[in-house]
């Protein structure tokens, strides 16, 4: 029993944190990408993000990326090259973001969840307030896309 109790528990008697497997789309189009602006209630109010969400059991990464961004933005993409995957820890839980290129193949971003959208050369990426997870993925768009 103590040691389960010490494999449910932190070291500081903390509960451990859940790890959540997320997918973000770097959507380029005409050099482009599309930031996406979580609304003000839940984790991370307000917060800019790639448009993705959580990959269920059973799913590829690509697969999930592809099932969110039609539910969440109504638009088709064809999900290509990786570019990270990144662990970070916030308050609520661990997210390990894997991030991808996509290519937009049908339709125009809808807002269903998120407050607003945006579309920025990657230069200005930086501008926004990105979630803590994102910033390693946007500097290697940044870099990437202007060296
Ligand atoms: N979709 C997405 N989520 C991100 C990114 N960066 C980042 O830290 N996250 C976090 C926010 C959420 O806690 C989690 C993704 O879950 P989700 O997209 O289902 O977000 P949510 O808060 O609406 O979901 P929920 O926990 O309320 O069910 O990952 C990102 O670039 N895209």
């Amino acid at each position: 029993m103590q040691q389960l109790l010490a494999f449910a528990r932190g070291s500081r008697g903390s509960r451990v944190k859940k790890q959540i497997s997320v997918v973000g789309a770097v959507i380029v189009r005409d050099g482009l990408i599309l930031c996406a602006q979580r609304g003000a209630q839940g984790n991370l109010p307000g917060m800019w993000e790639f448009p993705g969400g959580k990959i269920e059991p059973g799913e590829t990464p690509r697969d999930a990326l592809a099932r969110e961004i039609y539910e969440e933005l109504h638009c088709t993409v064809a999900v290509g090259e990786l570019v990270a995957t990144t662990t970070h820890e916030y308050d609520f839980a661990i997210i390990e973001l894997t991030t991808f290129y996509c290519e937009l193949l049908d339709g125009t971003p809808v807002l269903t969840e998120h407050e607003a959208v945006c579309w920025l050369p990657p230069e200005q990426l930086m501008m926004l307030e990105w979630a803590l997870a994102d910033v390693p993925a946007v500097q290697i768009i940044e870099k990437a896309m202007t060296s």
